[in-house]
């Protein structure tokens, strides 16, 4: 049994389809210890997960688009106690999780809507021949999450799995164990054979014996590039199919003909939703200098009303980050830039809230960063907190160019009353994800996912689909054999 500390508070004691025990809640705290699963408890599960696949594969679509349409009825029902949970668990405000709640269950919905409708295709041939497609499940899945959407990443990668007729075996972060067990729980209550959706705890290690699994057809994993690269590597030796979905450092553009209240708006959007741990963050603010000021001026106002402290409390709009060295990570990028001529307009620094139960979280005040360069580290890297860099440029040209020099290619944004230029922008932005006027918003319908470094394969959408299935083509013959021998 291994015993963790984690960003927010507890819970937790799991093994490969793991039971929990709740411990008490308070920033700073261990939330929970748990054993990490290891050779026997991974071949345990893909087991489990395979009896389960046998099953669920021979459903019809419309069969399995039932289930889970109970498991999102019952995710909705239950909506306040997960997001409880989840805030808990990430620390993020409940405000923030019951969202990615809803988001939970609407992936859920819509690929439940999905499943009844998968089917091949007919293709006729000569002489009444023909041929056919069948669209199949893949069978057992891993899908790998990181600790920032805990339960949402948890949903958004199992729902269009079980849809499609696979298994899947699921690690969630070792920092946010908690909520995804839940998911487990709810689906088997739906209706679902034991074992389909299976949990199993740990970190890297666990993450790579799940990764190299023989009877393991598929990864699809949320997190950095570092550990995505390694996944990848693993899963070329086994030619096994991947989803990675890795960070960003994305950029929102604001032309001078934006409307500035939204702009502003969605700048905080796009910067400090979940403690600014968010891969698709657009941090990188480019304003047209002639609005510069008046913008830098409304986004600091706004960025200074945001309330810290207890995530659980219905007025909080940013709770402590996940853990102390990812603070002091957080903190490092803050001092780093100001010793490169940033200038700090506000936060950047540590926080302790006025009760005395929050005294050990691991709090900080959101930051606008001013007289920002392209080439300093903070504008480079992803920062994965609440630091907002703002850039200014002068024209349409420059600024699709600074805006694309990045090895990363998750998401993008644009502000401007010009259509025209807006999608001429859009259509020039080298991301997967771009949003114009708005920034961080994600309905399932649409796919999620990036280009370059920020990784391949889609969440939510139809297409996912495809990241899912395998295509089997049967070729029928009417007549006879027309032999070359
Ligand atoms: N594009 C996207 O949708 C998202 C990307 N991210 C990215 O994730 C990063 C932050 O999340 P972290 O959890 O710190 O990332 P991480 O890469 O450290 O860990 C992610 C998951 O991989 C597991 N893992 C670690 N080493 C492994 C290995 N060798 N084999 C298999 N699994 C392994 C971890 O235990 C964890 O569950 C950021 O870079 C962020 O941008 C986070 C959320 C969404
Ligand atoms: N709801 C947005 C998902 C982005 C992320 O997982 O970081």
């Amino acid at each position: 049994m291994a015993e963790r500390k984690f960003g927010y508070t507890g819970v937790i004691s799991v093994c490969a389809t793991g039971a929990v025990t709740p411990l008490p809640a308070f920033p700073g705290r261990v939330i929970a210890t748990f054993s990490c699963s290891g050779e026997k408890e991974v071949n345990l599960a893909v087991e489990d997960a395979k009896a389960a696949f046998n099953i669920w594969r021979q459903k019809s679509g419309l069969e399995r688009g039932r289930i889970l349409l109970e498991a999102a009825r019952i995710i909705r029902e239950r909506t306040d106690e997960i997001a409880t949970v989840e805030s808990i668990n990430n620390g993020k405000s409940i405000l923030e999780a019951r969202l990615d709640i809803d988001t939970s269950w609407q992936c859920l919905e819509y690929y439940a809507g999905l499943a009844g409708s998968m089917a091949g295709e007919h293709i006729q041939l000569p002489g009444g021949s023909f041929g056919y497609t069948r669209r199949e499940p893949l069978g057992v899945c891993v899908g790998i999450g990181a600790w920032n959407y805990p339960f949402q990443i948890a949903s958004w990668k199992s729902a269009p799995a079980l849809a499609c007729g696979n298994a899947m075996v699921f690690k969630p972060s070792p920092f946010t164990p908690v909520s995804a067990l839940l998911l487990a729980e709810i689906y088997t209550e739906a209706g679902a054979p034991p074992g389909l959706f299976n949990v199993v705890q740990g970190g890297g290690a666990t993450g790579q014996l799940l990764c190299q699994h023989r009877d393991v057809a598929k990864v699809s994993f949320t997190g950095s590039v570092p550990t995505g690269t390694k996944i990848m590597e693993v899963a070329a030796k086994g030619i096994k199919p991947v989803t990675l979905e890795l960070g960003g450092k994305s950029p929102l553009i604001i032309f001078a003909d934006c409307n500035l209240e939204n702009a502003v708006k969605g700048a905080l959007m796009a910067n400090f939703l979940t403690q600014g741990e968010v891969c698709c963050n657009g941090t990188r603010v480019f304003v047209q200098k002639e609005i510069l000021d008046k913008f830098t001026e409304q986004v600091v106002q706004q960025t200074q009303r945001i309330k810290i402290g207890d995530p659980l409390l219905e007025g909080t709009r940013m709770g402590p980050l996940i853990n102390r060295p990812h603070l002091e990570r957080v903190l490092g990028f803050v001092k780093g830039a100001k010793e490169q001529g940033a200038k700090v307009l506000c936060g950047g620094d540590p926080y302790v809230p006025e009760d005395p139960k929050l005294k050990d979280g691991y709090f900080m005040r959101p930051c606008v960063l001013g007289n920002c360069r392209d080439d300093m580290t903070c504008v480079k890297e992803e920062i994965f907190g609440p630091v907002m860099s703002i850039l200014s440029f002068d024209t349409e040209a420059e600024v699709l160019e600074r805006a694309n020099n990045t090895s990363f290619g998750l998401a993008a944004g644009v502000f401007t009353r010009d259509l025209q230029r807006a999608h001429r922008v859009v259509a020039e932005l080298q991301a997967g994800v771009c949003f114009i006027n708005n920034y961080n918003v994600s309905p399932v319908e649409l796919p999620f996912g990036g280009y370059k470094k920020s990784g391949f394969g889609r969440e939510n959408g139809r297409v996912t689909i495809e990241h899912y299935s395998q295509l089997k083509t049967v070729c029928v013959e009417m007549g006879d054999v027309e032999s070359a021998f």
